[in-house]
């Protein structure tokens, strides 16, 4: 079997467009501007990037964007006054602090500061809390989990009744995805560092997420006859054959070897990286319909 590649990337611009008609749609009916305040401190390289991606991606939704770029030795306090000030700012109806922060600031005291509604990574343990209780149509939904989620139905259509496994538990990515495909009623397993024999597990699996953070760790032959694979891994890895000293991005899957076995795949880059900020987008503009008092729209409904 040779897997159908999932575009990520073209199913990330279809969704912008989608929202940006949206958001013109809110401007010229409210008069409310989606307004997205993005926190990075530091230079990270690769945090610069996707920082610059959502500004780009927010304006050309028609919403207001503001980036505040904070030097690395920004104190904890400074960075939980700027939090703060973000909270009473009407014009702003999300809130994103880029992970990873330095060492010297404790993450989670800046990420419960943040106003769960305006909360649009939804990291906030209010959006946590109602996620995991089944009620995610209250919550903010984490972007990379909800972009993957669009991703596998639009691939498998009704989940209901497959097997899952999410590779991988950190807060951001493994909890929330494992919770989403639970309220897909899926039957979900979370896979560790510590899962005996993890080949088996991934091999019982009609979905496989990957979001472990080592480079092509999933081997093509632990993956079921037909599974749909989401890889979430983004690692940076030598490339001699490209020159000295090149790099070049892969996933946590070997991709290859993956697409012999799975029906559909997502590549890295240009599969879920892209959604990732299609749904940033998306959370702002629920943000600012909330705050007018407008229901939440269906974004997989709206791609068709
Ligand atoms: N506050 C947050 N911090 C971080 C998050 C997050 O969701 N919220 N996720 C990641 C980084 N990230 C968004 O912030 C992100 C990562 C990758 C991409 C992406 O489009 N990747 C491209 C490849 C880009 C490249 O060439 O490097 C792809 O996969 O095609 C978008 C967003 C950690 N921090």
């Amino acid at each position: 079997m040779t897997a159908t590649r999932i575009d990520g990337k073209a199913i990330a611009a279809a969704l912008r467009e989608k929202i940006a008609v949206e958001g013109k749609k809110l401007i010229d009916e409210t008069g409310v501007v989606p307004g997205i305040a993005v926190v990075i401190v530091g230079e990270d390289p690769a945090s610069k990037v996707y920082v610059a991606s959502k500004g780009k991606a927010a304006n050309e939704c028609h919403f207001k964007s503001v980036e505040h770029a904070l030097p690395a030795d920004t104190s904890e306090d400074t960075l939980l006054s700027l939090v703060g000030e973000l909270n009473e700012d009407d014009s702003i109806h999300g809130i994103l602090v880029q992970l990873p922060l330095p060492d010297h600031i404790d993450e989670s005291k800046v990420l419960e500061l943040i106003r769960p509604d305006k909360d649009v990574d939804g990291f906030h343990p209010i959006n946590v809390g109602l996620l995991t209780a089944g009620a995610k149509d209250k919550a903010m939904v984490p972007c990379t989990p909800a972009g993957s989620l669009i991703l596998a139905k639009r691939s498998l259509g009704d989940l209901s009744g497959k097997s899952a496994v999410v590779v991988g538990r950190s807060n951001i990515v493994g909890k929330p995805m494992a919770a989403l495909l639970l309220a897909e009623s899926c039957t979900v397993t979370i896979a560790h560092s510590r899962t005996k024999d993890l080949p088996s597990v991934v091999k019982a699996a009609d979905i496989v997420v990957a979001a472990v953070g080592r480079p092509q760790m999933i081997k093509g032959d632990w993956i079921k006859d037909g599974a749909c694979v989401i890889d979430v891994g983004i690692n940076r890895i030598p490339a001699p054959e490209r020159g000295e000293g090149k790099t070049r991005l892969v996933g946590d899957v070997d991709y290859d070897g993956a697409a012999e076995h799975a029906g559909f795949i997502t590549p890295v880059p240009g599969g879920v990286g892209p959604m990732t900020i299609a749904l940033l987008m998306a959370n702002t503009l629920t943000s600012a319909r909330r705050a007018a008092g407008l229901e939440d729209l269906d974004y997989a409904a709206l791609l068709g």
